[in-house]
């Protein structure tokens, strides 16, 4: 099973459209090279990921109301073997947040801004060439979503622990990990598309469209690109949001992951872009909803729940 690369420096932009397209459709999931952000960006952020993770579970506890979370995922009771630090990313709330997360706050923020400028860049680079290479005439009708000031995009930087080499008793965010543990379960992404990146550690799988697993390799100079829930809806399932998961099988070392997710704003319609839709053909397979209705669907949804279903007109 290979995973499409797609090399974003290709001069032949018809020929890169094509690529990013067939990539979409045929895997949902997809590399990127020759994206241009430094390996000094990636570097910094996963520095400051490191440190903050490598604090006492006192300290870490206090960074909780601005987004660090051990095992418990969402608020349904879905849990993973990991530590991570979830926000938006609006600048105001990380300056702020910085403030309780670290103790040279002003690194971290800016660490953690020139990271999200640099993924926010290759989302909109795929979501223009995605536009493009589905002969869409608005050239920006998606990019302009998460550029938009309102945009409800997240950063979340996954700390997966190694095995065997922290005392539970002392620390309560011990996993004790044993080979093949679930760090975070089968689900897809809500948003329009996640850039990630992780280290040198593997554990990341992914499905087909047959539902066969696959490892996705690690490649930590280089991003993953993974189709999102809300751009299902917006090519009205040309594309179909990939299910992956995290197996932790690695016991020496931590996996980190660092995921950028592209969305719109709250208000922002989701709904299949007009050349999409062609009736009787091809009708509309999703009734309008907001970001919003999205949201408050898929907070009240388990991890692995497919959350679009109840979103889906039944055309037969
Ligand atoms: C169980 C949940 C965690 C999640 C919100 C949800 O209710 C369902 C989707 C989950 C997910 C998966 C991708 C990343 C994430 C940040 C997101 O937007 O949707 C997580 C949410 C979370 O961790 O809070
Ligand atoms: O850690 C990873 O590689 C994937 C994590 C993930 O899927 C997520 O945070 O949504
Ligand atoms: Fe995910």
């Amino acid at each position: 099973m290979e995973i499409p690369t797609i090399d974003l420096s290709m001069e032949n932009r018809t020929e890169l459209s094509k690529q990013v397209v067939k990539a979409c459709e045929e895997f949902g999931i997809f590399k990127v090279v020759n994206h241009n952000v430094s390996r000094e960006v990636i570097s910094r952020i996963e520095e400051e990921g490191t440190e903050f993770f490598a604090k006492s579970n006192s300290e870490k506890q206090q960074a909780k109301p601005f987004g660090y979370g051990c095992k418990n995922i969402g608020t349904n009771g879905d849990v993973g073997e990991l530590e991570y630090l979830l926000f938006p990313t609006n600048p105001q709330f990380i300056s702020e947040s910085s403030k309780s997360i670290s103790n040279h706050p002003n690194k971290f923020s800016g660490a953690i801004n020139n990271y999200i400028k640099g993924a926010k860049g290759v989302a909109c680079k795929i979501l223009d060439l995605v536009v493009e290479g589905l002969g869409v005439q608005d050239k920006f009708a998606l990019s302009k979503l998460i550029k938009d000031v309102e945009s409800d995009s997240l950063l979340r930087i996954n700390h997966y622990p190694p095995s065997m080499t922290t005392d539970s008793e002392m620390d309560p965010c011990a996993t004790g990990n044993t080979n093949n543990t679930i760090g975070f379960g089968e689900h897809s992404d809500p948003q329009i598309l996640t850039i990630m990146r992780f280290n040198d550690v593997a554990g990341l799988q992914a499905t087909t469209h047959d539902g066969i697993w696959f490892t996705v390799p690690p490649d930590p100079h280089n991003f993953y690109v993974i189709v999102g829930d809300a751009l299902q809806v917006f090519s009205n399932e040309r594309f179909t949001s990939v299910r992956h998961r995290v197996l932790i099988t690695d016991s020496l070392k931590a996996r980190t992951s660092i995921m950028y997710f592209g969305a719109p704003s709250l208000n922002c319609l989701i709904t299949p872009l007009p050349e999409m839709v062609k009736p009787p053909q091809n009708p509309s397979r999703y009734k309008p909803f907001t970001w919003e209705d999205y949201k408050k669907a898929m907070y009240s949804c388990r991890l692995g729940d497919s959350r679009l279903d109840p979103f889906k007109v039944h055309n037969d």
